[in-house]
């Protein structure tokens, strides 16, 4: 499969901001924004990714408006159902909607200690609830100044990954997402995207096969924003973006989806 049969994805990972009344205002400006400028879904797809509270606002919005904007959760338990105080099920975000879920963001696994083994199983809850995990990896500082960015994410990729078949993991997205570039204005080079992607593709076709490989999204993330999302998208093995703050803000959020008119910096 060529490059060009993957459909590129542009996800907006809203992270702990904004409202459900918010939430609405964002997503009528960004799809007035992409109907205005007469945005070719089939050019990219066009995902936000708000906190739980936001979700039902937005699947009314979206189902109301008849929108081709898509939606997903930030995270998922790992239980199915049952006495987990604060936990939010795979089986409840498939009904209110959601097309993705985010696993393993790095927030996630810093701040609550998410293993590899705990992004898999929340990785498997998305996809039995018929919806696409978004499987985020990356390194921090210290591992790429000591030069093992690539071992280290191809191992949280064997990690996350394990127990999906090669026709899942077709049509799987995995984000790599460099922590020293997440909301630090400290973007990777194209060139350093490609290196990372280009690895977990090799890595995909030697563990699940060429089809697997050829079919899995693969994201960056890491301060992208309009202006410098182009240079990012040239590169043969990045899919699309995992947006954070350029998310908030329909017109940087909607040109970031429109990459393929921006002029490559
Ligand atoms: O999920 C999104 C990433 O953490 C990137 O965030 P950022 O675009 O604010 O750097």
């Amino acid at each position: 499969m060529a490059a060009s049969a993957r459909t590129p994805l542009m996800a907006g990972n809203w992270k702990m901001n904004l409202n459900h009344q918010e939430a609405v205002h964002l997503v009528q400006k960004l799809a007035w924004t992409l109907s205005d400028k007469r945005h070719d879904y089939a050019k990219a797809e066009v995902v936000v990714i708000p906190p739980f509270t936001d979700l039902r606002s937005v699947q009314t919005l979206v189902d109301g408006d008849r929108l081709a904007v898509k939606y997903g959760a930030q995270d998922v338990s790992v239980h199915e159902s049952g006495a987990y105080t604060g936990e939010i099920s795979s089986g409840m975000l498939a009904k209110l909607g959601c097309s993705y879920v985010v696993v393993g963001h790095s927030e996630r696994r810093e701040y609550h200690a998410e293993t590899d083994a705990i992004v898999n199983a929340k990785a498997h809850r998305a996809l039995g609830d018929g919806m696409t995990p978004i499987v985020c990896v990356g390194e921090g500082l210290e591992v790429r100044q000591a030069g093992e960015h690539v071992a280290y994410t191809l191992a949280q990729v064997d990690g996350s990954l394990a127990g999906f078949t090669p026709e899942q993991v077709a049509g799987l997205v995995v984000a790599y997402e460099p922590v020293w570039a997440i909301g630090t204005g400290e973007v990777a080079t194209p060139d350093d995207a490609q290196e990372v992607c280009s690895a977990i593709r090799a890595r995909i076709a030697e563990t699940h096969g060429a089809d697997a490989a050829a079919g899995l999204r693969i994201l960056y993330g890491g301060s992208v924003k309009a202006a410098n999302v182009a240079g990012i998208m040239a590169k043969d093995d990045v899919d699309g973006c995992l947006v954070g703050g350029a998310s908030l803000q329909a017109d940087e959020f909607g040109g970031i989806c429109r990459f393929y008119d921006m002029p490559a910096l």
